[in-house]
């Protein structure tokens, strides 16, 4: 499925059979029109230059400070936590502290990330760091994390404190994925397990408490909220094998990033692993190929073309690694599918989140 967004809440979206589209686009806009008002007036607590810094990188303002309507993210984790407040019999506003915090999360990890990576492209424009300078892409990041325990903080309620833990130890966890991500690049041979762990801690675990956070604000018990987690984590796998497919052969006019983005940073992201894994002539003169990579200097590595990123692609695919992510993402779905049948729920209320999961599946952006 293509999805453009022109600006935000503004997206074109062609049909895919089986999913449904307009009802997860509407989901996503009522994530974004309900979360937007909160999040902006919480970027505006910060201090100069600050504000202005998070405010180009949610697409705010352009890289003059003019106002603009700029790609804000898909919004799927806020859509998620106003689903899984009405999970829990409670309106869809009673999960909107825990949508904007859980997005300022997301935020400050995309806003370090980039840094960490090097990526001079997000969301179809420029990275913070690039265009404001590495300190205020580690600053803002920092400040976004710290108002995002502010915001559940002031509820002060039980509960609040309740999804404030859930929240840092899912922050946690997403620091621990990081780091093995990191240090993977400089490895020679990853498992597929080790990649898998990796990622449910990278992406799976905010998705986690996406999807229990406005559950738990809503006054949900623990068990229920535990097992709209597990759906959750599942959806993040699903999600960042998705995303592992886009970050080598994703357009870069719907994602917003450079051609072969994971092949440049030498990630061992799932197809890789996989086509590794696979044995084989392909998979061998891939895994000589990137033994010889990871010794090359940065500059070198940086200066490749786009033929030589394209033979690598090409051989992860031969070998059955873009094959087998594929199917990785229908499997992680399919156990999300299975927690999601062990909540009760409207029929209604369930039916967006198989709607949700699907699209995470499809999704080319
Ligand atoms: C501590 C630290 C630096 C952690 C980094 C963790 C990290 C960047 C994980 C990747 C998560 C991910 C799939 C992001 C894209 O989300 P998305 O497609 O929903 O993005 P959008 O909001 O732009 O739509």
């Amino acid at each position: 499925m293509s999805t453009t967004t022109k600006n935000r809440g503004e997206t074109v979206t062609p049909a895919t059979p089986g999913v449904d589209t307009a009802g997860v686009m509407a989901l996503l806009d009522r994530g974004r029109t309900l979360a937007t008002p909160v999040l902006r007036a919480a970027v505006d607590r910060l201090a100069p230059p600050m504000n202005t810094v998070a405010a180009y990188h949610f697409g705010w303002i352009d890289a003059e400070g003019n106002p603009a309507e700029g790609d804000g993210g898909k919004a799927v984790r806020p859509a998620l936590a106003l689903l899984s407040a009405e999970a829990a019999g409670a309106a869809p506003e009673a999960g909107v502290p825990g949508a904007v915090a859980v997005e300022l999360v997301h935020n400050f990890s995309l806003l370090h990330d980039d840094l960490m990576d090097g990526d001079e492209q997000r969301r179809h424009r420029d990275t913070v760091w690039k265009v404001h300078g590495p300190a205020q892409a580690i600053l803002v990041g920092d400040a976004l994390f710290a108002l995002a325990n502010e915001i559940l903080l002031e509820i002060g309620t039980a509960d609040a404190g309740r999804a404030t833990r859930r929240l840092t130890a899912a922050t946690r966890k997403l620091i621990d994925g990081q780091a093995q991500d990191i240090s993977y690049e400089h490895r020679e041979r990853v498992t597929v397990e080790e990649c898998l762990e990796m990622e449910g801690n990278k992406t799976g675990a905010l998705l986690a408490c996406a999807a229990s956070i406005g559950a738990v604000l809503g006054g949900a018990d623990d068990r229920t909220a535990d097992t709209l987690e597990r759906y959750g984590y599942h959806l993040g796998l699903a999600f960042q094998a998705v995303d592992d497919l886009l970050g080598i052969w994703g357009d870069p006019e719907a994602t917003g990033k450079r051609t072969w983005s994971d092949l440049r940073q030498r990630k061992k992201s799932l197809p890789v692993v996989a086509a590794l894994d696979a044995g084989g002539p392909d998979s061998e003169r891939l895994a000589q190929i990137l033994a010889a990579d990871a010794h090359k200097p940065e500059e070198e590595f940086a200066d490749f073309s786009e033929e030589e990123f394209a033979v690598r692609a090409a051989l992860i695919e031969q070998a059955g690694g873009r094959d087998w992510t594929s199917q990785e993402a229908r499997r992680q779905h399919a156990t999300a599918m299975e927690a999601l049948g062990s909540v009760d729920m409207p029929a209604e209320i369930r039916a967006r989140f198989v709607a949700l999961a699907d699209f995470v599946v499809v999704r080319e952006r």
